[in-house]
């Protein structure tokens, strides 16, 4: 018995009932297996299903009872049957429920369908997806499955709503008592995640987290299985799953815990915030694992080990790893903060490279990336996170940008092609399409991968002819491609927008999805900001925004040394400087910008040029201008805090994040509406009061002089209107936790991706 249960993640007990044990022994991905004690003796099912469907119901023989002698014995087996026959009532019953829904989701697609002007843009299909996530419920089951095509998944908090409402519509007797869930606390560990663990506590909390739903919601797990069982042929379950899609109360729910669809996710970056950050990426690697950690699941990030720092301990682990012929050695440390695994590769090659993380000749950083990625895809082999490894099943990838676009090329060629790692997915994100990892073809000897990946990596570029390109590489061949905005995904398929890779992607459009990112809500955030609690600046909030703000302005204006004034406008501008930050449509409208009653405050680093340029920005109008040159977090926290206007001309922007902190601190974004920026920012109606911020639509600098003028006089004239704009900005859920539930939908995508 032991060798039985003891291999099953879940077990619970029913009590006072002469069957008092039901073991959850095997959840893969088409294969259950539930074993029952039924009057002492043990019986079971094997249940198989695909695609989304039970197709298979097969009684399991065992060698075991619970008083050790014979298998499943003659008493058993008359339960079973029962147990068939009680599932088929609750067939029936679950059956009206369906038509209920059906009803209900009429009304629901007519409420939908007179809204539906209200989408932003008829392009970004997705973005309709998100908000009516199951707008298609009439579609085939085929159709549901293929959610590369329509982006639709079945979600589990639909799941188990609509487990709710059979649960309601069951008679008492029916439901019978909620069974108790004891769950191993090392398997809770190791098949569950950290955040499961503390869920034990709360056996209720649990059940329905964790269970799939046919379990953790029904009276009698073992009947609804055997139900939906008996009912594959007629396509039952698909009815079922159809119907269950939509129920209309769900949007007004904060999105629910990942329940039977949690994974363990290792996302992999080159940096993470607050260890290491050259922009955005650092940002998105250090919150977003968090969130999908307070959805349920089991979340690693891998990023390099660049410095010493506090918190990560040397786990002891050394592996070596073949760079360009060599064996080189790498450590792993890890430290677990905020429900994360953060595990840091360490190497000399990476040693003191925080300021230039990307720096060194194109072979250095190839080789530096090679060896990130070959260490990488090993960690849930080696890495023990809490005393076990994450291991290989039910596991997910997310790589970012080219640097990590190895990744999936590894865990292809060195595993999946050999049969190894076969439940593992990869998903790769796109935060800029801009830098791709190119080189000469004979780059791709450095990769070191079969012969035969060479296409995989050659493309043909007007420009340079054949050339070497992992960023193709890694889009060819992750399961499934996010980028960070509707737009940009939009944009990466035109030939201005896709960098020569628009042609891939057009036609990996399959599995493109766009998701705008998310802002911590605790380092971005007015009222906790700890860079706001010194040198007279002050938290705020939307309460006292107009007292807090002011206090922030003032502590800037002194600490930059301009002239403290409340009345004079404070534009920011935060950013990396180069082409794609617009930097020099600033430089362009510095003279009317100068003839303004402005102040302006620059901060960045980057191009040796545009840094000059600063500089001298600041020489030439020292009592309205400040060019600050240099990386610091603490300065781009205090000018997004002080600051009234935050200017973003950028020539393309993925997503961009400085304008949603912008927006949460009350500051109004002037932006060039491309990528994340247009969906980000609705252009301001003064006639309905409505909108956050101004926009030009193209990347000239006269368009952003009539923009940043309309917000100026705003600015000065339209006080109540400027307090709208800042409210609405600052009301906005700006957070993680809701598109860590979209970045779940494209995890389970490539899960189920075969
Ligand atoms: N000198 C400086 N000192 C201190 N902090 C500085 C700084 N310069 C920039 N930062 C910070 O770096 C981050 C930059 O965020 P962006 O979204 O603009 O990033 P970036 O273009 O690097 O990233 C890419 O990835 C992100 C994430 O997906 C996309 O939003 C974006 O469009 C895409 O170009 C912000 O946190 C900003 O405050």
């Amino acid at each position: 018995m032991a060798s039985i249960v003891g291999s099953s993640p879940f077990v619970f007990e029913r009590k006072g009932e002469s069957r008092p044990l039901l073991a959850f022994t095997t959840f893969r991905p088409r294969k259950i297996q539930i074993l029952a004690v039924l009057n002492g003796s043990i019986c079971g099912v094997s249940l198989f299903y695909d695609k989304g469907q039970l197709w298979r119901f097969k009684p399991l023989r065992l060698a075991g009872s619970l008083d050790g002698v014979g298998g499943a014995g003659r008493g058993s087996g008359d339960a079973l049957q029962a147990t068939i026959e009680k599932s088929k009532k609750v067939l029936a019953m679950q059956r009206d429920l369906l038509q209920q829904i059906a009803e209900r989701r009429k009304l629901v697609s007519s409420i939908k369908s007179s809204v539906t002007d209200q989408d932003q843009d008829e392009d970004f299909h997705e973005q309709r997806d998100n908000a009516f996530p199951n707008a298609n419920l009439a579609s085939s089951s085929s159709d549901r499955m293929d959610e590369g095509k329509n982006g639709r998944i079945l979600s589990s908090s639909h799941v188990n709503s609509t487990m709710r409402h059979i649960s309601e519509i069951l008679p008492s007797d029916e439901v019978g008592e909620e069974p108790e869930l004891h769950l191993p606390r090392e398997e809770a560990s190791s098949n569950i995640g950290p955040n499961k663990q503390l869920k034990t506590t709360d056996s209720k909390a649990f059940k329905s987290d964790v269970l799939p739903s046919y379990l953790s919601s029904s009276s009698d797990a073992a009947q609804l299985t055997v139900e939906e069982n008996e009912n594959l042929t007629e396509g039952g379950l698909e009815e079922v799953n159809d119907e269950v899609d939509d129920p209309p109360i769900e949007d007004e729910n904060p999105p629910a815990p990942a329940g039977v669809n949690v994974m363990n996710i290792i996302l992999v970056a080159a940096e993470c915030a607050p260890w290491s950050k050259t922009g955005g990426l650092g940002d998105v690697a250090g919150s977003l694992p968090k969130a999908l950690a307070r959805r349920g699941h089991r979340v690693m990030v891998v990023a390099p080990r660049y410095a010493d720092c506090a918190e990560p301990h040397d786990t002891g682990v050394r592996k070596k790893y073949k760079v360009d012929g060599h064996d080189t050695e790498v450590s792993y440390f890890q430290a677990y903060i905020d429900g994360v695994d953060f595990v840091f590769v360490d190497s000399p090659v990476f040693h003191h490279m925080q300021n230039n993380i990307y720096g060194g000749n194109r072979l250095d950083i190839l080789k530096r990336m090679v060896l990130f990625c070959k260490a990488a895809v090993e960690v849930p082999w080696h890495v023990p996170c809490g005393g076990v490894c994450y291991g290989d099943g039910n596991l997910v990838f997310i790589a970012n940008d080219w640097h990590t676009a190895l990744l999936p090329v590894y865990l292809k060629a060195y595993y999946r092609d050999k049969g190894l790692m076969p439940f593992t997915r990869s998903v790769l994100v796109i935060h800029n399409i801009a830098h791709q990892g190119r080189g000469p073809v004979d780059d791709f000897y450095h990769a070191d991968l079969p012969e035969h990946y060479m296409d995989l990596f050659k493309l043909y570029d007007p420009i340079g002819g054949d050339h070497f390109n992992i960023f193709a590489a890694g889009l060819k061949t992750a399961d499934r491609v996010v980028t960070v905005s509707h737009g940009y995904a939009w944009e990466l398929k035109t030939s201005e927008g896709g960098w020569g890779l628009h042609g891939i992607i057009n036609e990996s459009d399959w599995k493109l999805r766009g998701i705008v990112n998310g802002i911590d809500a605790t380092d971005w955030n007015p009222q906790y900001d700890v860079h706001l609690k010194s040198d007279g600046y002050t938290n705020y909030s939307l309460e006292t925004l107009q007292t807090g703000k002011a206090q922030c302005k003032a502590a800037l204006q002194k600490e930059l040394g301009l002239p403290v004034r409340k009345d004079v406008p404070v534009i920011g501008f935060i950013g990396r400087l180069d082409h794609q930050k617009g930097v020099d449509l600033i430089a362009e409208a510095i003279p009317w910008m100068m003839g303004q009653d402005v102040q302006l405050i620059m901060l960045g680093t980057g191009r040796p040029d545009l840094e000059q340029m600063l500089r001298q920005f600041e020489n030439q109008h020292r009592d309205k201008v400040r060019g600050w040159v240099g990386f610091s977090v603490k300065t781009a926290h205090r000018i997004t805090a002080g600051a009234d206007i935050l200017l973003m001309p950028s020539r393309f922007e993925p997503c961009g994040l400085n304008q949603l902190y912008a927006m949460s601190y009350g500051t109004i974004p002037v932006v060039h509406a491309v990528g994340g920026l247009r969906d980000t920012v609705q252009p301001f109606n003064p006639y309905e009061e409505s909108g956050l911020g101004w926009t030009f639509d193209s990347a000239d600098a006269n368009k952003l002089i009539h923009a940043l003028g309309n917000c100026l006089l705003t600015y000065r004239q339209y006080k109540k209107s400027w307090e709208g704009l800042q409210r609405r900005g600052m009301m906005q859920d700006l957070s993680w936790d809701n598109v860590a539930q979209k970045y779940e939908e494209v995890l389970l995508a490539a899960k189920y991706q075969w």
